[in-house]
């Protein structure tokens, strides 16, 4: 029976960047050759970044990371590591799992079931490789052989599942690798982040090395790679079923490594597809010591933490990615902008607590003033500047909790009055129009002004910081455009455009009150948890309430499910929600809340069109760039509501 220890790399890659890349993989290939690891598999396309978009059409990005490849050679004696990037073969374009060993490229395995739903694009790029065909392809290293081989090294058989083929059911390649005969299947993926995803990947797992009755090492990439995904960092390594070893997710390392010594079957696996490496093994194999998942894991609030953990480490990887020294909000004190400064202020906090303060330094040594810097409250004082921008229109309470959550999280916090803006504007465009404005006459011309009025301030502060204007949309306000061109639309990224205003809400309670891993609260929430939701765009004396301009958010919420992930017609959509809210409202204002829903959605396509790109937590999204597609001119939904 050979003993064999198995090792799975989590890395932080970013698109195109060619030596930290190769420079982060060598790291954790050195790290696995230490702890005498005899197989390592690495994250799919982790030489160029899985997120290269177009640049995968480009021949200059295959042979870039192919003279990446055959620079790794060096660095793999006594191992075998498994490591993804494009491979152009007779005019196509493949993404494939290359086997490294002990100096050698052993052989290409390219992935035959290619993702193309939701954010995933791939058949834009790539062509999926058929099942069952070998070849070989000619390149600078000689004839290598490619195609749906089997590696024997070390006295086992392997063979691989990149992805989304592990996710094709009776399809997947482990059951035809089961018949083939096979005790090991190691499986590079890149598969994004949406709230509870991680627990369907552990599922393939298990079930993979069920199938063939031996071991699955899955491993995932980690953090913002690209912009919009973000990738859990999650690897398993799975014994007949049962999990032997598994990642902390959402690490801010680069990279993460764990590894489990397994008693694998000998077999005698020949075939005409079984290419073997030769490998000098290490004296003996090693016990490890258990890599277990994190605490929270196991929490009843596991939707809050996943959100927390996985949008701080994405606000996170973004800012040192674009190296961009700090964040800038509009904080109203309502909900969403609260969140998203919570959100930054734990991007630093879980930094520090996992990199100590050495690892802060280093991570943001391009910051001109880091050196300067001391420590973590210093740091989120210059990188997180918020301004409260009153009007007459707002409250006492809105701008009291700002001010109580600026202070409670350190932020650098302004608090400034723009109507004497408003005023000069209104006056400027009544001269030249001949009339006075009224709130009869003019209500959305008298709100958005002020919305807009409060830009050019934000955007401001972040040039002169060299910082990141955060926008503060949530799915929600994005699906009936309840939001201002160019006014509260304004900044680069939308954290929050993924995820609904109920749900915003809901977590902004648990981190009041509960926290993160139970313990980590911002008692300086109180106040925004105490508000209604309001724009507090009209004069107080109207009460002002989001949900009374729209409809409950509940209801907006469930409605946007059935019609855009459910994809049902406006009148199932209608009965739905007859079944489900009709006890609390009538058919008639039902009807009217589902006639303003699709008259809504319809007329603000244009508006999702420009809103700045939001990460994608959840199993569906509306951003019209990578996930939901539907025309900026149409007649519309409203009309098949047949009241
Ligand atoms: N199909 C189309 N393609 C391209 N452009 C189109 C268009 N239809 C209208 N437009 C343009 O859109 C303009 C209207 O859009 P826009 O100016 O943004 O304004 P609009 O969407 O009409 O109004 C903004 C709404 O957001 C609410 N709001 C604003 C700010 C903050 C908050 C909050 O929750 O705190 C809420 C506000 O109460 C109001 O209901 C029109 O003047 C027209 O130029
Ligand atoms: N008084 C204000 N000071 C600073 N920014 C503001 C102010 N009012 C609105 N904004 C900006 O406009 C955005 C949109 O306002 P909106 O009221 O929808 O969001 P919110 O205040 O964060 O949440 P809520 O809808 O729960 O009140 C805010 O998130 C904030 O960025
Ligand atoms: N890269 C992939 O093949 C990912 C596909 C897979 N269905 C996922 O969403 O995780």
């Amino acid at each position: 029976m050979p003993k064999i220890a198995l090792a799975a790399g989590v890395l932080n890659q970013i698109p195109l960047d060619w030596k930290g890349n190769q420079a982060r993989i060598i790291d954790l290939i050195q790290h696995a050759q230490q702890q005498q690891a005899n197989i390592l598999c690495l994250p799919e396309l982790c030489l160029t970044g899985y997120g290269c978009e177009d640049q995968f059409l480009s021949a200059y990005t295959s042979e870039k990371a192919w003279e990446s490849l055959v620079q790794l050679l060096p660095h793999t004696q006594r191992i075998l590591v498994w490591v993804g990037l494009p491979v152009f073969f007779e005019g196509k374009l493949y993404n494939v799992a290359a086997c490294l060993a002990h100096g050698k490229l052993i052989a290409l395995i390219p992935k035959q079931h290619l993702a193309n739903d939701g954010v995933h694009y791939e058949t834009r790029w790539f062509s999926p490789w058929p099942a069952g065909k070998i070849t070989h392809i000619s390149t600078n290293l000689g004839d290598i052989p490619m195609g749906d081989y089997r590696i024997h090294a070390h006295g086992i058989t392997m063979g691989i599942e990149i992805c989304q083929d592990a996710w094709e059911g009776e399809n997947r390649p482990a059951h035809a690798l089961a018949k083939r005969g096979v005790s090991v299947i190691c499986s590079p993926t890149a598969s994004h982040f949406a709230f509870s995803k991680s627990k369907t990947r552990q599922g393939l797992s298990i079930e993979g090395s069920k199938i063939i009755q031996g071991a699955y090492v899955f491993v995932n990439l980690l953090g913002n790679e690209s912009g919009r995904t973000i990738f859990d960092g999650d690897a398993y390594i799975v014994h007949k079923g049962q999990i032997i070893a598994e990642s902390s997710r959402f690490s801010f390392q680069d990279g993460q490594l764990i590894i489990a010594s397994l008693d694998l079957k000998e077999r005698n696996d020949a075939g005409k597809d079984v290419i073997i490496a030769n490998i000098p093994s290490f004296d003996s194999v090693r016990e490890f010591p258990a890599f277990e998942a994190a605490a929270w894991e196991k929490s009843s609030y596991l939707k809050e933490e996943e959100f927390a953990r996985a949008v701080s480490l994405a606000l996170w990887d973004y800012l040192r990615k674009s190296k961009s020294f700090g964040w800038v909000i509009s904080l109203s004190g309502g909900a969403d902008s609260s969140a998203i400064s919570a959100l930054c202020f734990l991007a630093v906090r879980l930094a520090s607590q996992e990199l100590s303060w050495t690892g802060i330094q280093e991570k943001l040594d391009y910051l001109p003033w880091m050196k300067e810097v001391q420590s973590e409250k210093e740091l989120v004082s210059r990188i997180l500047t918020t301004a409260y921008q009153g009007t007459v229109n707002s409250s006492d309470n809105t701008r009291a909790s700002a001010k109580a959550l600026a202070e409670c999280i350190g932020t650098t916090h302004y608090d400034w009055n723009i109507d004497v803006l408003v005023k000069e504007y209104r006056g400027i465009i009544e001269q030249a129009i001949g009339r006075s404005l009224s709130w009869e006459q003019d209500d959305i011309t008298l709100q958005n002004v002020q919305a807009r009025l409060r830009s050019p301030s934000v955007w401001m502060l972040a040039n002169i910081n060299n910082a990141l204007l955060l926008a503060t949309s949530n799915r929600s306000e994005a699906s009936v455009g309840y939001a201002t061109m160019d006014g509260d639309t304004s900044g680069s990224i939308s954290p929050i455009a993924g995820i609904d205003k109920t749900f915003i809400r809901q977590w902004l309670i648990w981190m009041e009150k509960v926290g993160l891993d139970g313990t980590l609260t911002l008692s300086g929430l109180s106040h925004v948890n105490s508000l209604e939701p309001s724009a507090e765009l009209r004069p107080l004396t109207s009460k002002q309430i989001d949900e009374e301009d729209l409809m409950p958010y509940p209801i907006l919420n469930s409605i946007e499910r059935w019609a855009f992930y459910d994809k049902l017609s406006p009148e199932i959509c209608l009965k739905n929600l007859i079944q489900e809210y009709g006890t609390h409202f009538s058919e008639e204002q039902l009807t009217i809340f589902c006639s303003r829903f699709f008259r809504l959605w319809t007329r603000n396509q244009w508006k999702r069109e420009r809103y700045a790109p939001g990460f994608h937590v959840d199993d569906y999204s509306l951003d019209p760039k990578s996930w939901l597609r539907f025309p900026i001119l149409s007649a519309g939904l409203e009309k098949d509501i047949k009241p």
